[in-house]
């Protein structure tokens, strides 16, 4: 696999931390010194604590629940991540709530405007502050960057970077209506487990790049919500839904990124080991992992 040309140093990573418990347990597990023994230079920032607002002190604003802790947690990360970035180093963001996504991807893209994503996930996490049923932010992040939707004041911060043809999707197969409507009227690019089974996961990954990525020249932020994956590959996650990737289609996703030697940043998001017993969170805490060595270079051979 080729280096990466968008790090001078690429043997840096800066293990970043979500909200939740999930990111202790994949440290826990020791990924840091697996990313060192592929040759990476870990720096990892210790466990980011962020203090909680109280529920009382964070009502929901419309239907946005938990709006402030929300947007306060994801500005820190974009600064973070932002700052990792600028210094040439390769961002690893371990969640965790996806609307953390909001300040990592404003981050990458602070250092890198013209970067791509590839957001790998089971939903399209696009609906706005109008087409959200559930008021769950993690299901929005994806507007947000893109500036779409009404204004929401308490999120004034995220700058409209991202750009409809710089974002595609790869596992999708619980798409709100709402959803459906964004990606059709900003023309975003999209394969779902339909085209993943009519054309295999390798046409797929090439497609999706071919979009994004023509020459393969731009930056890489890959967002992988675990939630991609079918729940009999990673059961501990908030919002599981059948008839998802294999774990070698996930693995395959990761390793062909690398291969670009584009990747500048990178997600592992909602593992959440608190929602299944310690068998499945213990299973989930290993697919994290193992999808994070995957895009950062380890191969089978
Ligand atoms: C599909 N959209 C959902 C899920 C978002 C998942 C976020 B992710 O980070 O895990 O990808 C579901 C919306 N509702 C659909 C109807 C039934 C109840 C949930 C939402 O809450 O917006
Ligand atoms: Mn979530
Ligand atoms: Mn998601
Ligand atoms: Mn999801």
């Amino acid at each position: 696999s080729s280096v990466s040309r968008f790090l001078p140093d690429p043997k840096t990573v800066a293990a970043k931390l979500g909200v939740d418990k999930g990111p202790i347990h994949l440290v826990e597990a020791g990924l840091p010194k697996q990313l060192a023994e592929l040759g990476w230079k870990v720096q990892f920032d210790g466990h980011h604590q962020f203090e909680e607002i109280p529920t009382e002190d964070d009502p929901p604003i419309g239907k946005l629940k938990n709006p402030r802790s929300v947007s306060r947690v994801c500005q820190a990360v974009a600064k973070v991540v932002g700052d990792h970035a600028k210094k040439g180093q390769l961002p690893l963001t371990l969640g965790g709530d996806h609307s953390l996504a909001m300040g990592t991807i404003s981050g990458t893209l602070e250092k890198y405007p013209d970067a791509c994503v590839i957001w790998v996930d089971a939903h399209a996490d696009i609906n706005t502050a109008e087409t959200t049923d559930s008021g769950n932010i993690h299901g929005m992040p994806a507007s947000f960057l893109l500036g779409i939707g009404p204004k929401v004041e308490e999120f004034s911060w995220v700058k409209p970077l991202l750009k409809p043809h710089r974002i595609v999707y790869i596992g999708l197969r619980d798409v709100d209506q709402g959803e459906r409507r964004i990606l059709r009227e900003h023309g975003i690019k999209a394969f779902s487990m339909h085209e993943v089974d009519k054309y295999g996961i390798g046409r797929v990954v090439e497609m999706a790049l071919d979009h994004v990525n023509p020459g393969r020249k731009l930056p890489i932020h890959l967002s992988f919500d675990v939630d991609a994956l079918d729940p009999s590959v990673a059961p501990s996650t908030g919002t599981p839904v059948r008839g998802g990737l294999t774990f070698r289609e996930g693995h395959y996703i990761c390793e062909a990124v690398y291969e670009t030697g584009c990747l500048v940043a990178l997600d592992i998001m909602e593992v959440n080991p608190s929602l299944a017993d310690s068998e499945s969170a213990k299973q989930t805490v290993a697919v994290g992992c193992s999808l994070a060595r995957s895009a950062l270079g380890e191969t089978l051979l």
